[in-house]
């Protein structure tokens, strides 16, 4: 074994399970404070979101946990190792993406990952081991039949995917990706998601900025919300999505339900009434409008949304409200 991969083992004691930390990072580019004050805490195996809209430091932040610029102010910790002291000694078990995939445009998808694959930890003279890792991960991203072309022939969503194809060569225990469906179609965004999902399955934690909130909702167990610098939320995705006190009812019969329910009804759409939860709950619910001879066609409690709690965080005079007004 060689003295680097000992290092490496001898910088994995994430003890407190957290594979990144930081406390107090802040990033100040003249006086402007790009990222101001954040404590980050992404555990072993989460799948975690960091969300926030255009300009608010999220590839600041990203670029500052792989060491490619450095902290004003604050600590940072990745897979054990101290950022940006000690990074090199766990780059190889990190894959990135960072601002949009970078490639030499005049030679190919392949000739690219065998040349990325030949700089990293297991550059050496194994050709033949090379080709099939490259292979491996061309298939892995959905670019198996891609030919000789040069990249820079390539569509923007081919070059996403050759970027995460080069992010997963070293089977990484960590992904840190900076917005990585940027320029895929729905079908390809859908086939990143489930590869993230597969790859966490297996152990990789994945950390990924992204400007969509559905995107970090279909994909994430955690998410981090980011607004002008600030972290303005870190929690479980389930916890954030929390129940708001009320339920959902789908009835072919909403009229009904409306007399019956009277003043708990809180939002009529349709078939569905959002009503208050009475004591007793859904079950109690169920069987009172049942019993009223009121057909039931689904009944649930309903949740937050994603959206709902960062639009109450980030409140008007954020950026995203700004964009929102840019927008109308
Ligand atoms: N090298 C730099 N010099 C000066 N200002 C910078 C530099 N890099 C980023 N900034 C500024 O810091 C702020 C955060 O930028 P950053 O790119 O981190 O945001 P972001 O959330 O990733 O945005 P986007 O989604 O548009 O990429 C922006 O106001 C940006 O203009």
């Amino acid at each position: 074994m060689s003295t680097r991969q000992t290092q490496r083992i001898d910088a994995r004691p994430p003890s407190s399970g957290l594979v990144i930390e930081t406390r107090g990072v802040t990033k100040r580019f003249g006086s402007h404070v790009a990222v101001d004050d954040v404590d980050l805490h992404v555990a072993e195996g989460a799948r975690y979101g960091f969300l926030g809209p255009n300009g608010s430091g999220k590839t600041t932040m990203v670029r500052m946990l792989l060491g490619l610029v450095y902290a004003t102010r604050g600590e940072i910790t990745v897979l054990g190792a101290t950022v940006p002291h000690r990074v090199a000694d766990v780059l190889p078990e990190i894959g990135a993406m960072v601002e949009g995939p970078a490639a030499y445009p005049h030679l190919s998808g392949r000739t690219n990952l065998a040349l990325l694959d030949a700089s990293g930890p297991r550059r050496g003279r194994d050709g033949q081991r090379r080709r099939g890792r490259v292979e491996e991960v061309l298939e892995r991203v959905g670019l198996a039949a891609v030919d000789r072309r040069p990249v820079r022939t390539y569509s923007l969503g081919m070059r996403q995917r050759l970027g995460l194809a080069g992010a997963l060569l070293n089977r990484p225990r960590l992904l840190v990706l900076d917005e990585p469906t940027n320029g895929l179609d729905p079908h390809g965004i859908r086939e990143v998601r489930d590869l993230l999902i597969e790859l966490n399955a297996a152990g990789t934690t994945v950390f990924l900025s992204s400007h969509l909130l559905a995107e970090i909702e279909a994909l994430c167990t955690t998410v981090g919300v980011v607004d002008r610098g600030r972290l303005v939320l870190e929690d479980a995705l389930d916890a954030v999505r929390g129940p708001t006190g009320r339920l959902v009812v789908r009835t072919p019969d909403p009229d009904g339900a409306a007399r019956l329910l009277g003043r708990a009804v809180a939002e009529r759409h349709d078939h569905t009434l959002v009503v208050d939860a009475a004591p007793g709950g859904p079950s109690a619910l169920a069987r009172h409008l049942v019993e009223h001879g009121v057909p039931l066609d689904g009944l649930a409690e309903q949740r937050r949304s994603l959206e709902d709690v960062v639009v109450a965080l980030t409140g008007p005079g954020s950026d995203t409200a700004r964009d929102r007004r840019d927008r109308a």
